[in-house]
This record gives C-alpha cells, sequence and structure tokens, in this order.
C-alpha cells in the first residue's frame, strides 16, 4: 500500500484521536513547524527568509518555522495576515518575539514560506492577498507551501482563488486528495510528506510500486492466463491492446477480431470471429482467464452485439473506449459486476452523468453504483473499488497524453487481471506499469513505445 490520504476531515479526526492519547495540540503544531523548519534549513541555510502566517493553526506552524529558523542564525521576517485566532496558534505566536509585518506591506525575500492556510480554508483567499501571495512567491528563488499552497481545497485539488507555484511543499502528518489531484498537484514542484506524530490510517492511498510474481516452476501459458481482445473495425487500438497484454505477464494472449488481418506479433493468435456468434462461441473457452474489449470495438450496432456477447459471459472483464461508450447509449444497467472499468473523463461522464464531489468521490460512488473497480483516468488516475477503497496515482509523466496510451492501459489491465484475478490488484498493477513504462520511455514517446518497456517495469517489481 501507498501512503495514506487524508480528507480534511479524516485529518482533524487522526489529530483528535492522538490529543486523546496524550498528545496535546500544540505539541503537534510544535513538531509540525519543527519538521518542516529542519527541511527549510537544510535546503537554504543562512539565506534571507520571510514567513507568511495566516490567522489558523496553519499560521500557527509559521511562527514556530520562523522562531526556530531564527534560533538557527537564519535572517527571518514574519509578515501575518491578521490577528491568530486559535488556541495553538496564539501560542506559537507569542513564542515568537520578532517584529511583525501586515502581509500587504511585506517585502519579499531570497526564500519564502506560506503558512496562510491550510486544512481549514474554506472559501478563496480575498484577491489583494492571493495578489500579495503571488507577488511574493514570484520574486522568491525558493518557496515552501506548508502543509498546502494556500489557496487549494483539501479534499478536491480545486484552486479556490489564484495560486502560485512552489517549489516544495510539505505536508503535514499526511497527504491530502490536494496533494494528488490536479490542478492543485502541479501547484509545487516537489512533495515532501513529513511524520509529525500521528498515526494516519485510510482507506484511500497513494499508488505504491506492486510486488508481482514470477512465474512457478510448474507454470504453463493457460495456468499464467489466457487474455481474449476482442476487436472490431479499428484493427490498430485492439492490438495496441493485445501487444500491450502479451507483455504484461500473461501466457497467451487470442485476438478475436471480424478479419483475420495477419497483423501483430506471431505470439498473439488472432481468430477472425466473422459474426456474434462465432465470438460467444470463442468465448466459450474456458481457459480464458480475462477478456477485454472496448478498444477499436466500434460503436455499430454490429460492435454492440459483439459487446453483448461478452457481457453475457461469465468471465473476467476489463471495458474501455468503445464499449464504455456503447453500454452509457444502450445499457448503463448492464454494467457487469466485478470488472474493471476504464474511462477518460469523458467517458465517466457518459456513464455516470454529473456525480459530486472531488475525483476521488466521483470514482468511489461510480464503483460503488456498478459494483465494478473503476480506473478513472487522467493526469490524476483514481483507482476506485466497491468496498470503498481507492489509491490514486499522481504526479507522473504528461506525455501520456498521446493517441493510444489508454489502449496500452486497457490490454495491461487485462493480463494483469489474468494473472492475479483479483480486478482492484489487477487495476493497481496496470497504471503502475503504465506510469513506470511512461517515467522509461522519456519524452515524445508514442503509445508502442510504452509495450516495449513493460518488461522492464514489470523485472523492477519482481
Ligand atoms: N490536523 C493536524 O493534525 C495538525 C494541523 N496543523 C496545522 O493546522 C492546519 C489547519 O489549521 P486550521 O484548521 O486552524 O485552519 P487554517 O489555518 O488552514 O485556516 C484558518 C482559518 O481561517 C479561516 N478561513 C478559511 N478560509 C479563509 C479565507 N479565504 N480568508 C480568511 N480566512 C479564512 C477559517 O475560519 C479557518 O479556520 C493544517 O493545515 C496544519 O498546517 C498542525 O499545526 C499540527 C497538526
Ligand atoms: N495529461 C496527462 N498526464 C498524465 N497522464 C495522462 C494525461 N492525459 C492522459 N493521461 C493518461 O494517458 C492515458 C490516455 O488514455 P485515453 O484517454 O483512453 O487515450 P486513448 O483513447 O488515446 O488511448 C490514460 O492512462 C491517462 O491516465
Ligand atoms: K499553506
Amino acid at each position: 500500500m501507498g501512503a495514506p490520504v487524508l480528507t480534511a476531515a479524516a485529518m482533524r479526526a487522526a489529530e483528535q484521536a492522538a490529543i486523546a492519547s496524550g498528545v496535546p495540540e500544540y505539541d503537534l503544531m510544535e513538531r509540525a513547524g519543527a519538521t518542516a523548519a529542519e527541511i527549510v534549513w537544510r535546503a537554504g541555510g543562512s539565506r534571507d527568509t520571510l514567513v507568511l502566517c495566516g490567522p489558523g493553526n496553519n499560521g500557527g506552524d509559521g511562527f514556530v518555522i520562523a522562531r526556530i529558523l531564527r534560533a538557527k542564525g537564519v535572517p527571518v521576517r514574519v509578515a501575518a495576515l491578521g490577528e491568530s485566532g486559535t488556541a495553538s496558534s496564539l501560542r506559537a505566536r507569542a513564542r515568537w518575539d520578532g517584529p511583525v509585518e501586515a502581509l500587504h506591506q511585506a517585502k519579499p525575500a531570497a526564500q519564502l514560506v506560506d503558512a496562510l492556510f491550510g486544512t481549514g480554508l474554506t472559501r478563496g483567499l480575498a484577491d489583494a492577498v492571493a495578489a500579495s501571495l503571488e507577488r511574493l512567491v514570484g520574486r522568491a528563488n525558493h518557496s515552501y507551501a506548508v502543509d498546502l499552497p494556500s489557496g487549494v481545497e483539501t479534499d478536491s485539488g480545486r484552486l479556490l482563488s489564484p495560486v502560485p507555484r512552489f517549489g516544495v511543499c510539505i505536508a503535514l502528518g499526511a497527504l491530502k486528495p490536494a496533494h494528488l489531484l490536479y490542478p492543485a498537484a502541479d501547484r509545487f514542484e516537489r512533495l515532501v510528506s513529513v511524520d509529525i506524530g500521528i498515526a494516519p490510517s485510510s482507506p484511500l492511498h497513494s499508488l505504491a510500486p506492486p510486488h508481482l510474481d514470477a512465474p512457478a516452476s510448474d507454470a504453463h501459458k493457460y495456468s499464467r492466463g489466457l487474455v481474449a481482445v476482442i476487436g472490431g473495425g479499428m484493427a490498430g487500438a485492439g492490438l495496441l491492446a493485445s501487444r500491450a497484454a502479451a507483455r504484461s505477464g500473461a501466457g497467451a494472449v487470442r485476438r478475436i477480431v471480424p478479419d483475420a488481418d495477419g497483423r501483430g506479433p506471431d505470439a498473439i493468435i488472432t481468430s477472425a470471429a466473422m459474426k456474434v456468434a462465432d465470438v460467444a462461441k470463442a468465448l466459450e473457452d474456458k481457459r480464458l482467464s480475462a477478456v477485454l474489449a472496448g478498444p477499436g470495438l466500434g460503436r455499430d450496432d454490429g460492435a454492440w452485439e459483439r459487446l453483448e456477447a461478452v457481457l453475457e459471459s461469465e468471465h473476467r472483464l476489463v471495458l474501455d473506449a468503445d464499449a464504455l461508450t456503447l453500454l452509457a447509449d444502450k445499457g448503463p444497467d448492464q454494467l457487469p459486476a466485478g470488472a474493471i472499468l476504464t474511462p477518460h473523463e469523458g467517458e465517466f461522464a457518459r456513464l455516470f452523468g454529473d456525480v459530486p464531489g472531488s475525483k476521488i468521490d466521483k470514482a468511489l460512488a461510480a464503483a460503488q453504483r456498478s459494483r465494478c473497480v473503476l480506473v478513472y483516468k487522467g493526469a490524476d488516475t483514481v483507482i476506485a473499488a466497491p468496498d470503498g477503497k481507492a489509491a490514486v496515482a499522481s504526479r507522473g509523466s504528461f506525455w501520456l497524453s498521446t493517441a493510444g496510451t489508454g489502449d496500452v492501459l486497457a490490454g495491461l489491465a487485462a493480463g494483469r487481471f489474468a494473472v492475479t484475478g483479483d480486478p482492484f490488484r489487477a487495476a493497481c498493477e496496470a497504471v503502475w506499469l503504465h506510469g513506470e513504462a511512461a517515467r522509461q520511455a522519456g519524452a515524445a514517446f508514442i503509445a508502442d513505445d510504452l509495450i516495449e518497456r513493460l518488461p522492464a517495469a514489470i523485472a523492477r517489481r519482481l
């Protein structure tokens, strides 16, 4: 499992649990401030520093950071937004014995620490405050956001007011959704998460690198998983998916297509299934461990009939692309429980409509409603299971935004589903391997390049 991700409410509950177990709130603030100050000090030494302190506990952390940096000999100034309004922040402010400037009059410094607002932000910053923050971050050579960049909504990652881009974001105690969800996740270059002595626990995690198994001595191609990819009019997409499935660790891949076109690696068996009855017959093979439908399937009546044959089969299913669009049009009530669905934003909206909440909330609600594992794709990809657990993959390569990478992911998910039999685990493995292949591929790659890198990505996790 990756690092736990806590919403603002879950963070408050974890804080309350720590307090109930005998750690005073102010001690948590001292720990948070000391840990953050250490990070700033190690990176910046005695750079001229300006700390911006807000009225709540985030501002309290700022006063602790300022005091500790100053005790180390760092030239520190503090600029505050109004008076401190919580017991702990008042205490932290009282222990700061330097002057406090007004935020709108603050002069820039080489290093800036933003402790204006954290998880307590409920609305956007006033225009003048957002402008001061933007000006001061813009003039600093090094900038740090304490817990969160001020102006982002903790649970959704939305920007409630304009937010400048920081060098480092120091997440206190646990990651929050805004550290992983865009656009907030793009408001800092580097993310550091620090322990402050609370024990965060959550059904939501950042996506961790998977632990994969090499085949056992008695393995054979069918025990390792036979995948069928149901193709249609657009052979290229189905081929990309088939080739990704073939390099996913599964034992064998079959392409079931309207015409045997002779394309693809020799290791992939292509069967022509001209009629729907032929598709249904091919799906009768009991050795099949997973079936993928969607990439290149088409959206006409023939495609729907082929999809119906897939839905009627009892196999583990991965549904992507055209399969999702067809289901949205013709029968969202026919989503097969236990499948993996891999929609991008448009497909998600077509299938599930306007679901309220953050991207994580939406993926979880859709998983619960469909009783499927959702892979809600994008720069931030949320993998959600019907039982309420979820993992978020984020801060990966934006070069993935190129044609066909979704087909590769779908093939990979089908392959891992065939290998593991567990849809959530398979989806997590597929998304991680896909992201790793993209990291290794570097810049300006095409979807085919990802497939070549899958074996090395798998080898790294054995
Ligand atoms: N939860 C925890 O375990 C800990 C939290 N700590 C810090 O406490 C922070 C949360 O503190 P708070 O709950 O006091 O909240 P913040 O300090 O984030 O916000 C302060 C207050 O400002 C007001 N406010 C909200 N939006 C505003 C706006 N746009 N303009 C003006 N005022 C606005 C609200 O009344 C809010 O309570 C965390 O982000 C973290 O930095 C740490 O001190 C230690 C431990
Ligand atoms: N800006 C981005 N940054 C990182 N990954 C992205 C970005 N845009 C898309 N992706 C990823 O690339 C893949 C694109 O899938 P999809 O939209 O189905 O494209 P296609 O249909 O062309 O294959 C998904 O895995 C998605 O998560
Ligand atoms: K902040």
